[in-house]
């Protein structure tokens, strides 16, 4: 598979590592603002950019029947305008923000465990992220799909950073130097609290998942998201 990697920080360069262990090739390596790149040398881009700098590398991939998978977190107010050019484009597009084994599983214990809380009023449920200090989003990307998928599936109507309102579901984002990430999701009442947690030790069961999607991707159509690529269900 020919990769083009939009983003050569920190994920690019483990994608690119566990990329050539399984005998792809990366034909670019774009790390920064730039219209000059060769579409028909790739056959699908991983983008692990920038919150600012995601939206348009989506948008010039789609624009370009370039498949695109996109792991960068923070730019989810234009996630819509990416389906529509996705669609409009009959192009392949997958947005996940967290691409490990490990927290696609535990998304779904996070549901699970939503359902089964939903009417016990004795608990209030907040989150906890803690990340390292080069992160550039707060709340993580992750916490803000746990947290949807709590208020999807409680009588929570919102989330908020560090928030004491009623019916709104507080997220703590922790920095510290150099955790790759960590997410806990705690439902606490007066007598007990019951904590569901995952931990990366490192980043690359984030980078394999990516690559995985990738390879999946090609040769389809549509939006996709990490649930289909795990056959999760
Ligand atoms: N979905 C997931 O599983 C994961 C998502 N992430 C997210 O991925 C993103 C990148 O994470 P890291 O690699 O740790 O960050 P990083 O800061 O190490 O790397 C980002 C790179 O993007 C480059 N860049 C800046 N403007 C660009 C542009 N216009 N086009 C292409 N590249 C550009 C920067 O020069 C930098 O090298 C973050 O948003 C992070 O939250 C990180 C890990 C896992
Ligand atoms: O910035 C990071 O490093 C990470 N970002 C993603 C997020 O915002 O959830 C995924 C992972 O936690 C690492």
């Amino acid at each position: 598979m020919r990769i083009a990697l939009f983003g050569y920080g920190k994920m690019g360069k483990m994608i690119e590592a566990l990329a050539l262990k399984k005998n792809h090739t990366i034909v670019a390596k774009i790390d920064n603002d730039t219209t000059e790149i060769d579409f028909s040398s790739f056959d699908v881009a991983i983008d692990f950019s920038q919150p600012s700098s995601a939206f348009n590398n989506i948008k010039m991939c789609l624009e370009n029947n370039t498949p695109i998978i996109s792991g960068t977190t923070g730019w989810l107010d234009r996630y819509e305008e990416a389906v529509i050019l996705c669609n409009e484009n009959n192009g392949a597009f997958i947005y996940a923000s967290n691409f490990s084994l490990g927290v696609n599983l535990f998304f779904e214990l996070n549901e699970c465990l939503a359902k089964m809380m939903a009417n016990l009023r004795d608990y209030n449920v907040s989150l906890e992220e803690i990340h390292h200090t080069q992160k550039l989003d707060a709340p993580s990307g992750t916490a803000i799909t746990l947290a949807e998928s709590i208020i999807k599936n409680t009588s929570y109507t919102g989330w908020e950073l560090d928030a004491t309102k009623d019916h709104i579901l507080p997220i703590k984002a922790i920095r510290e130097a150099s955790v790759p990430g960590t997410h806990s999701v705690t439902y606490g009442s007066n007598v007990d609290s019951i904590e569901i947690k995952h931990t990366a030790h490192n980043r690359e069961g984030f980078a394999l998942g990516a690559l995985t999607a990738a390879e999946w991707i090609i040769g389809k159509h549509g939006v996709f998201s990490m649930k289909d690529v795990l056959h999760i269900d």
